[in-house]
């Protein structure tokens, strides 16, 4: 017999193990406890040591009774990578070792809460499928989050339509500058080059290609689709993308809104760290504090982005030929092979100690929110996008892959934010740009950030766009749990 308290939601939240990911499920995951649901959290075991290791993440949830973390193997030896040259190699594991466990944990009530209840509610990665098939067989409701822009969940969607129209594959020799039409709404700026980076293979059999087409269209089959974005700043393309999953709940930026909702909550404000898995390096907001003025270019291509050393040589030469202060997170594993090894040169060494401080893992939202930053230099993943945004904080763009073609196009000639730079990668154009950004166009740049910077602060602030979906989210989580415990 299920007593009262069993219908209360538990729900269940499954990111795939990538940084980019897992901090952005986690912020839903205390958004949800903050309301008062119960939550397992879903780890990949070597994440959830990761995060372990690297932040108070355990401290910081302890204050939600109904919240648990609960950790699942990816199937991964503990020395991969899983970075973004081999995550094929991640999905892959997923599929064969972390799937079937999954569907064992939910039947077995391994998952249940601290308290017991069973699982009411899954929301699951939205490039996974097979939480939707175990929660159909188990007749529990799957909500997909999909931690990517709205305008890469939409290209992803008519992949289809592209294959259909001829318009995909690419053809060898193609000019990369030539309009794509099957992108509904796009038809005016979205270029092959900016298409999501899976659609540069040139055979359609290509795995990454068909996961990210097949997956994409499988979110209709979901309850719901939970996107990490806002209408101010999408809105035309989710119009498009309503017409194929009705119920979407915009809550982003979810940064942003969790922050203002734990403002008036003081002691779980001050217990809060980045959901880093990797070591933060704080001696950067030390020599942040030192510079004048917005005179900081700070510069990272994310968690997974991976570089030959003569790329990184390139965007060393640019930024101390720019003569600009730079900030640089350099992550352990950035650069992949080993090819022009050797002694720094001497003029990088002291334009380095002149103007710029290398890390390997920095406070992001910290830094993008302190004065003396003016530029980003990024790979466009979806978070630094929009942690960039709200911090008012223009973007020269040199994407890597997935989202990130789509979102640098979008940034640069869709909303003004700043340049994109994909495709290049010399120092020439690294200097370059870093100047136009810093000075040239500086203050047009500012402007319009500025002003998507006030639309998103007002999407999380009460009454805003994104504050009453998640308001309605977590209605419609309460309503399931009522359902599914009947
Ligand atoms: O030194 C650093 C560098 C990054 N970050 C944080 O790490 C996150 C990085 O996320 P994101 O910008 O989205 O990049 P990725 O880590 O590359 O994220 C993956 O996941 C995203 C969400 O799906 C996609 O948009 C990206 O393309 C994909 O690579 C952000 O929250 C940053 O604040 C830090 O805290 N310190
Ligand atoms: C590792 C990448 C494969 C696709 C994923 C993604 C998506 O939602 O399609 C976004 O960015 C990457 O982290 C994922």
């Amino acid at each position: 017999m299920e007593s009262p308290e069993s219908k209360a939601p538990h729900v269940l939240i499954f990111p795939i193990p990538a940084q980019g990911h897992v901090n952005s499920m986690l912020n839903l995951a205390q958004l949800l406890s903050l309301a008062g649901l119960n939550i397992t959290f879903l780890n990949t075991d070597h994440n959830h040591n990761r995060l372990v290791l690297h932040t108070n993440i355990l401290h910081q949830f302890a204050c939600f009774p109904g919240f648990q973390f609960k950790t699942i193997p990816d199937g991964l030896p503990d020395d991969h990578p899983r970075a973004g040259d081999r995550f094929n190699e991640v999905f892959d594991s997923i599929k064969l070792v972390t799937k079937p466990l999954f569907r064992e944990m939910l039947c077995s009530g391994q998952l249940n809460s601290a308290t017991g209840q069973s699982v009411t509610c899954i929301i699951a990665d939205g490039i996974l499928s097979f939480p939707i098939d175990v929660g159909n067989e188990l007749g529990i409701p799957v909500i997909h989050f999909r931690t990517a822009s709205a305008c890469y969940f939409w290209a992803c969607f008519c992949i289809q339509d592209m294959i259909e129209t001829g318009e995909l594959p690419i053809r060898e020799n193609e000019d990369m500058d030539r309009l794509i039409r099957s992108v509904p709404g796009m038809e005016t700026f979205l270029r092959i080059r900016d298409l999501p980076s899976f659609c540069r293979a040139s055979n359609l059999a290509d795995p990454s290609l068909q996961r990210v087409a097949n997956k994409t269209r499988q979110s209709p089959r979901a309850h719901a689709l939970i996107l990490n974005t806002f209408e101010d700043l999408e809105g035309p393309v989710l119009s498009h993308i309503r017409t194929k999953c009705p119920k979407i709940y915009t809550i982003g930026p979810l940064h942003a809104i969790l922050k203002s909702k734990l403002e008036s909550k003081t002691t779980l404000l001050q217990s809060q760290s980045p959901n880093s898995l990797f070591e933060v390096d704080r001696s950067c907001m030390v020599w942040l504090d030192a510079q004048p003025l917005k005179s900081v270019i700070y510069v990272s291509f994310g968690s997974i982005t991976v570089m030959t050393k003569d790329e990184l040589m390139e965007f060393w030469y640019g930024l101390v030929n720019s003569k600009k202060r730079f900030l640089w997170a350099i992550r352990p594993n950035l650069v992949t092979q080993k090819d022009g090894e050797g002694q720094i040169p001497q003029e990088l060494v002291e334009g380095t100690k002149d103007r710029g401080c290398m890390v390997g893992w920095v406070p992001q939202e910290e830094v993008l929110a302190h004065q003396a930053v003016g530029g980003f230099l990024t790979h466009s993943g979806w978070n630094s996008t929009l942690e960039s945004i709200v911090a008012g904080v223009p973007m020269i763009c040199w994407p890597y892959f997935a989202d990130q073609q789509t979102n640098s196009r979008f940034v640069s000639e869709v909303w003004k934010l700043g340049m994109d730079m994909k495709d290049v990668c010399d120092r020439v154009m690294v200097e370059k740009m870093v100047n136009h950004l810093m000075e040239e166009t500086r203050e047009i740049f500012m402007k319009s950030i500025a002003e998507k910077a006030r639309l998103a602060k007002e999407s999380v602030s009460e009454g805003g766009s994104s504050y009453c979906n998640l308001d309605h989210l977590i209605k419609d989580i309460r309503l399931m749990s009522m359902a599914t415990t009947k």
